[in-house]
């Protein structure tokens, strides 16, 4: 087996040493959040574009800071809309009679066939607008499109982007490109796939895709949903999925028969969660912040049921299923051989509710130990640091107004295993 420690990818740890991760910094997508369109677009509000930009840059520097090379999805897009055959790769899937329109598509081609790469990558994250369509292009039915809905898209804007741990999530050697759950998310996959297949800094690279279509061509997953926010592949060949309102158990079992046959993983502890927006993912109640800390939101997390699925090549699917019959936090302290101390989000019952509601609980490591979280979840860092962490604080105001935190911003392409 490769070392672990000479790839450039792979993701072998939940707080071990991070090393490199993906972000997506907020841009034209969040200019385009209004009143009206913010709750079907998965933000609680609009927000201030200029600020929640000066917020992400410190939470890039506070990671570069500590040893983090951190790539921008953007950045990258834009280096691989720069290269003809990636671009025609994307606008092929993107441009079509079901996502545009047949009345459009043509014309919308054309444009963007000509428009300069930083431009175009914008334009695949921001949305295009109606409006944003120049001159004559799309005739008379763009311009009564127009008329009929001023505020209307021929592609819809993609702000939770912005969360890029959802759309793809490493495991160990390889990784899934995520059929996602709401549709408003469902065309972040495609991009992130494109940059993985065409970017110098992956396309060279060896790994598995565990789960998902490496040629990006949509296809209906139906009832097989996974996103990043319940992927914890936390080491010693166990991996943690959270069973949410967004992954079910048909991808968690999916991906399972994928890892087993592969040899990659030995057991998957499934997180049995209630479904509410307060528990979309397992990450918004749930992270490793070192190797025996773990910080948790305890109405939700005690009331998590765990399974464990296995290799069985006797049982009719091939997989072993049990249920745990212990909670969430003594199952993993078994699997890992590990005490783990739990942190739970501190405050009374108001202020509990407060705080994971502002991603108190959903931290991201930086190293073992050290974590990056917003600033005012005051009680919960300030349980966190009595408990030896080390909480690096970013502005919530406006990053915080999509319900995500640490953990769901980044997406970790390189980190160490922590238990050996
Ligand atoms: N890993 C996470 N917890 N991601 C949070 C994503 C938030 C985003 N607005 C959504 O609803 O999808």
């Amino acid at each position: 087996m490769m070392n672990p420690l000479d790839a450039r990818i792979g993701v072998w740890s939940e707080a071990g040493r991070l090393r490199r991760a993906l972000v997506c910094a907020p841009g034209l997508a969040h200019q385009r959040l209004t009143p009206n369109n913010c709750a079907q677009l998965l933000f609680d509000d609009v927000i201030w574009l200029q600020q929640a930009r000066r917020d992400h840059f410190d939470f890039v520097a506070k990671m570069v800071d500590r040893g983090v090379d951190v790539l921008e999805l953007p950045d990258l897009l834009a280096d691989v809309m720069a290269m003809g055959h990636a671009r025609d790769w994307v606008l092929d899937r993107k441009v079509t009679d079901d996502l545009v329109g047949t009345g459009l598509r043509l014309d919308l081609r054309a444009w963007l066939d000509e428009l300069p790469a930083a431009e175009l990558a914008e334009f695949l994250i921001g949305g295009v607008s109606y409006q944003d369509v120049p001159g004559d292009a799309g005739g008379d039915f763009l311009r009564a499109l127009r008329e009929f809905d001023p505020e209307g898209f021929v592609l819809p804007p993609l702000p939770n982007t912005m969360f890029m741990r959802d759309n793809t999530s490493w495991i160990f050697r390889g990784v899934t490109l995520n059929p996602m759950y709401w549709t408003a998310r469902r065309q972040e996959t495609l991009l992130t796939t494109a940059v993985y297949n065409f970017h110098p800094d992956f396309a060279d690279e060896k790994y598995d895709v565990w789960l998902g279509d490496p040629d990006g061509v949509p296809r209906d997953h139906s009832a097989a949903t996974l996103e990043g926010g319940d992927v914890m592949p936390i080491g010693r060949g166990i991996v943690l999925i959270g069973l949410s309102e967004r992954t079910s158990h048909q991808a968690i079992t999916k991906l399972a028969h994928r890892l087993f046959s592969a040899g990659a993983a030995e057991r998957i502890i499934i997180a049995g969660l209630p479904k509410s927006r307060a528990a979309m993912h397992l990450d918004t109640v749930f992270t490793f912040c070192d190797y025996d800390v773990v910080t948790a939101y305890a109405p939700i997390v005690d009331a998590i049921v765990p399974f464990s699925l296995r290799p069985d090549d006797a049982a009719p699917s091939g997989v072993d299923i049990r249920r745990e019959d212990k909670g969430l936090v003594p199952t993993l302290s078994e699997a890992l051989g590990v005490d783990f101390r739990l942190i739970t989000t501190a405050g009374d019952t108001y202020g509990v509710q407060r705080e994971q509601w502002d991603d108190a609980n959903n931290v991201v490591a930086i190293e073992p130990g050290v974590v990056i979280g917003y600033d005012r979840n005051v009680l919960t860092n300030t349980a966190l640091r009595k408990a030896g962490v080390e909480v690096v604080t970013i502005d919530a105001s406006e990053l915080g107004r999509g319900r995500g935190g640490g953990r769901c911003m980044t997406c970790p392409i390189l980190r160490d295993p922590l238990y050996s």
